[in-house]
């Protein structure tokens, strides 16, 4: 098998395309993916179900490109939107809306209404007042909508506190303990199902234990339920299995998934879940040019031309990034440098206190960047967006290209008086 990225002779492959090579016919900050990666990652988790019944639904919110999303569609999978944007861009990418999952603390009326029209698979609602809004708007398109109530189950997901979900702390999802009275709210309305149990503690986990603990409370709950007459026919456990940024070493996709069928020791019932960052984060790097060396008394500055506003991971949750050099420099030397963006803020750094051997000109990859990268990009300081390429083997396809300084400024209106 192809590695997504490895280093060949004369530097950095993506897949067999040269990085440095893309870098000159595209640009810098681009963004490259390895398309064999993404459908690697997704067939993993669709094959460590065996004959369990299964749906895995992409987390859109991770990588949302529609080329990416076609490829995964193409396989089969299902899709976990939080938006009404990531609905149209999986119906353009020519996915199933009915292996669409609907997540999210705030479903509007129109989100729900184009999602009932399209005919998705199921809402996870996360409130009484969402239950009462799905109801009234599927009462007017007289419509049926499935639900499954997305359940807090107080687990210590033992990740960043900006990523973890399932504590009581957490806005997300409903008490476990007051589930039950929800549930039978649903039954009493007249345009909602109750098909599911819904649950997902947080991002980035790299370890088994808190998934199957969630779970075991989410099998109570399912016990309960059924005591009360609900059957329920599938539980959704979420997403939020980690990657290896740097020395963590989360658990291989099909321990995580086997872990998950030996506690839930049940064939029949379907389980849904919603991958993201074990899908698409080591399928992408974020490729950047060294603009200038900056070095001081105190520290070694190296600006390079991607910031804070392409990848805002490290200024958000002091996230870390492996970043090489993509022709590793046979001349010079090694040095510690800060690698920093041209954006005014002091927290406008890709990396700091990294050993790197670096002159201006040099092209360096931050790695793990697929997941959470250009989906979480801005235009602060009217820097257009990168563009992105996917390659799989040896050919490459611009997938989006750079956006323009018309295109950030072009619907904009001056005021006539
Ligand atoms: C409801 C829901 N599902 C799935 C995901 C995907 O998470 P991850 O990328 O950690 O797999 C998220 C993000 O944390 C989420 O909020
Ligand atoms: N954006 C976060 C993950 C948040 C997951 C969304 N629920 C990250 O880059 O790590």
């Amino acid at each position: 098998m192809t590695p997504a990225f490895s280093y060949k002779n004369d530097g950095l492959y993506a897949e067999n395309v040269s990085i440095e090579s893309l870098a000159k016919e595209f640009g810098t900050p681009l963004y490259i993916y390895s398309r064999s990666e993404f459908e690697n990652r997704w067939l993993a988790f669709d094959s460590a179900f065996g004959t369990q019944p299964h749906l895995v639904c992409y987390a859109v919110k991770t990588n949302s490109n529609i080329a990416v999303l076609n490829v995964l569609a193409k396989l089969g999978a299902g899709f976990d939107i939080v938006s009404l944007g990531e609905l149209e861009r999986v119906l353009k990418a020519g996915g199933d809306p009915k292996k669409v999952v609907f997540s999210g603390v705030a479903k509007q009326s129109a989100e729900i209404r184009r999602a009932l029209e399209v005919g998705i698979r199921c809402f996870n609602l996360e409130s009484h007042a969402e239950l009462d809004r799905i109801q009234a708007v599927a009462k007017e398109m007289d419509l049926i909508a499935n639900i499954s109530i997305r359940v807090n189950p107080d687990v210590d997901a033992k990740t960043h506190p900006y990523i973890s979900t399932g504590l009581k702390d957490n806005k997300f999802g409903v008490d476990i303990n007051t589930a039950p009275e929800l549930y039978a709210d649903a039954c009493a309305c007249s345009h909602v199902n109750p098909i599911g149990i819904d649950c997902h503690i947080g991002s980035q986990l790299t370890e088994i234990t808190p998934f199957v603990d969630a779970l075991e409370r989410v099998l109570a709950l399912k016990e309960t339920l059924a005591e009360m007459g609900i059957d329920i026919h599938h539980l959704d456990l979420g997403g939020g299995l980690g990657i290896q940024y740097t020395d963590e070493t989360p658990p291989p996709i099909k321990d995580y998934i086997q872990a998950l069928l030996a506690k839930l020791n049940d064939p029949s019932i379907e389980v849904i879940i919603e991958p993201g960052r074990a899908i698409a984060g080591n399928a992408g790097v974020l490729v950047t040019e060294v603009e200038y060396l900056k070095p001081t008394e105190h520290k070694n500055f190296a600006i390079i031309d991607a910031a804070m506003n392409d990848l805002i991971r490290p200024a958000l949750y002091q996230a870390y990034q492996d970043i090489v050099p993509v022709v590793p420099r046979t001349d010079g030397q090694e040095a510690q440098w800060d690698l920093v963006g041209p954006v005014c803020e002091t927290g406008d750094f890709l990396g700091k206190n990294r050993t790197l051997n670096l002159k201006a000109g040099d092209l360096l990859a931050v790695k793990s960047a697929g997941a959470y990268g250009f989906t979480m990009s801005s235009n602060y300081n009217t820097r257009p967006r990168a563009a992105e390429v996917m390659v799989k083997d040896n050919q490459a396809w611009l997938i989006r290209p750079r956006e323009t300084y018309e295109d950030l400024m072009g619907s904009e209106q001056i005021i006539q008086d």
